[in-house]
């Protein structure tokens, strides 16, 4: 863990199922790699993830059966240590390449920006060369202009001590969001490809499709019915990402998918027993079923201790001390902990209702966009800031506002656009048909739900745990997280208790429930109002981000506008603004 970062507090624990072929899964990292360094829970760092990785693969070795370490995208932007040097990713790319990572993918976050796809091509791809698959993704060079598979499209592989076959994918979902110096094949269309179709016709014990696709996502439906159909029997693992959820679900008997969080909270862990050889197989009368487990693991120092029968001397490799100490090296160069201002108190996307004193986005709405959403030309001209909540990454967590939490709160160059003087009967209309504009906005690309944020493609609606359970027994499935009150088991720290298609036991650590209520696609704030009537036109000011579903709102709104419409309404990035209203309002020290 890093210096200074939150001790984990001891807490039950479940163990993990070794099987013949298990894996350690990352996703969503999105920069997280110096940990969680304010929330004990999940402040172990890459170089403890390094040695974790050689304890398990040694066990591994011992035991005579396979680890696999699976990464499935979206390892950029999102903080500091990612988003804070310039060039980004300066010290990124070769604190991430210490892992000894199998199978990687690309996530959108690695191509919205032309410079990060940039990046992928020259430094991770040729890090990982053998290991990392890219079936539905192309870069194009800025030089010459050629347009080439940004790695190859599949891997085929043998495991180290079984010598078990592996076909291995690496998918990204239908994104559309890419900056040019890329290409994303939609799923539907690359698994009709020659490649792939020769590819799902090898000699294999197993499939392994690493994805940054949602468990639940038709682009995993649509790849396990192809190579379902050309191999009933052959058992089929899924890795997914993108929605920053804990999830797992089966698409058959003999397939298993898993999704392991965001921000290197949680290490996911999958276990496969059965008979996986082919050759072993076959010489059997029938097939015998195949038995999946699945944990999704806490990233903190105690858990991982528990998992490897290690302690604080016997855990550290010297391998992994040295990575620990470049990401120590790093933030300090990059002055991460430099403090804009200080948080009076903790403000959370979803830990509290939208709108509230303490939601973030009541915060925004109230405080930050009315003051930093002000053209010096049009001060006086009413007007509606529309942002959306998918744009905000993390809560605030009362102290230190720093460096790093700016790209943790905001990491995207979101700019504030505007379009003058549209009617205000039109202009008033366009929030409500971005909350709830039902089917208009539910097809890719203009799907609404992404102005939101990507845990509401998973999650619904609220979870609100504060009735406390009757049930105390770590393992009874009919446990009920007990929210953030007091609880009928006072020694459980508030922390994920999942609930997947397998049951409730997935979480490694028992926790107490956190309450996660349901936020709007959007919020608004009307500034320069009136103090009495409505006014007759106003500035829409709005994040570029949105700009398609805004354009399309005032459509349905009867307002005929489209880009050229669009201005740039303030100079700089929200994440400036956001970081100069801190530096503006807030005490200078805690
Ligand atoms: N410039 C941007 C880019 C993205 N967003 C929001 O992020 C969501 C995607 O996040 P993932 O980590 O799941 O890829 C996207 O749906 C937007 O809500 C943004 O606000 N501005």
């Amino acid at each position: 863990a890093q210096p200074g970062a939150a001790k984990p507090a001891p807490a039950p624990m479940r163990d993990l199922d070794w099987g013949k072929l298990n894996f350690l899964h990352t996703t969503d990292t999105h920069g997280w790699h110096a940990g969680h360094l304010q929330e004990s829970q999940f402040s172990a760092d890459w170089g403890d993830y390094v040695s974790f990785a050689r304890h398990m693969r040694e066990r591994a070795d011992d035991l005579g059966v396979d680890l696999l370490l699976v990464d499935t995208g979206d390892r950029v932007e999102g903080n500091g240590l990612y988003d804070a040097s310039s060039p980004k990713g300066k010290y990124y790319y070769d604190i991430y390449r210490e892992q000894q990572v199998d199978i990687l993918c690309t996530g959108n976050h690695e191509l919205y920006v032309a410079a990060t796809a940039d990046g992928e091509h020259l430094h991770t791809v040729p890090n990982f060369k053998a290991n990392y698959v890219a079936s539905n993704v192309d870069y194009i060079d800025p030089r010459s202009g050629e347009r080439m598979p940004m790695a190859q499209r599949y891997r085929k592989f043998q495991t180290k001590n079984q010598k078990l076959d592996v076909v291995a994918f690496g998918f990204l979902f239908d994104f559309t969001g890419n900056a040019n110096n890329t290409v994303v094949q939609p799923v539907k269309a690359a698994i009709r490809e020659k490649w792939f179709q020769e590819a799902i016709r090898e000699e294999t014990d197993l499939f392994v499709v690493v994805g940054h696709v949602g468990v639940r996502m038709q682009e995993f439906k649509d790849i396990f019915g192809a190579i379902r159909k050309q191999n009933p029997l052959t058992p089929i693992l899924f890795f997914g990402g993108h929605v920053h959820v804990r999830d797992a679900t089966a698409y058959d008997p003999r397939s298993f998918a898993i999704a392991s969080g965001r921000y290197f909270e949680t290490i996911g862990w999958m276990s496969v027993n059965g008979d996986l050889s082919r050759t072993e197989a076959e010489a059997l009368p029938t097939t015998g079923p195949l038995a999946f487990q699945r944990r999704y693991i806490d990233n903190n120092l105690l858990g991982l201790h528990h998992h490897t029968g290690r302690n604080a001397t016997t855990f550290p490799t010297e391998h992994g001390r040295n990575v620990s100490a470049t990401i120590a090296n790093a933030r300090r160069e990059l002055d991460l902990d430099y403090a804009f201002g200080c948080a009076p108190k903790t403000y959370w996307m979803t830990r509290s209702p939208y709108p509230a004193h303490d939601s973030i986005y009541s915060w925004l709405e109230e405080e930050v966009l009315p003051d930093v959403a002000v053209n010096p030309n049009r001060k006086e001209v009413p007007r509606l800031v529309i942002a959306n909540t998918g744009a905000i990454r993390f809560d605030i967590f009362k102290g230190a506002f720093t460096r790093d939490t700016t790209y943790i709160i905001s990491p995207f160059l979101s700019a504030l656009t505007y379009i003058p003087d549209v009617p205000y009967h039109m202009a008033r209309k366009v929030i409500k048909l971005l909350n709830n504009a039902g089917k208009i906005m539910e097809s890719a690309p203009m799907d609404s739900r992404f102005m939101g944020i990507p845990e509401q493609f998973a999650i619904r609606e609220s979870i609100i745990n504060e009735i406390p359970s009757s049930a105390t027994h770590p393992n009874d499935a009919r446990q009920k997280p007990l929210g953030d009150g007091p609880s009928e088991r006072p020694n459980l720290t508030p922390g994920y208790t999942t609930r997947d298609d397998i049951g409730h036991d997935g979480d490694d650590t028992i926790h107490s429930g956190i309450n996660f209520y349901v936020v709007p696609n959007c919020i608004q704030a009307e500034v320069a109002f009136p103090s009495e009537g409505e006014p007759a036109t106003v500035d829409l000011v709005f994040f570029d981000f949105i700009t398609p579903w805004v354009l399309m709102a005032l459509r349905l709104s009867g307002g005929h506008y489209d880009d050229e419409d669009v201005q740039r309404y303030v100079d700089g990035t929200f994440t400036e603004l956001m970081a100069g209203w801190i530096e503006k309002n807030w005490p200078r020290r805690c």
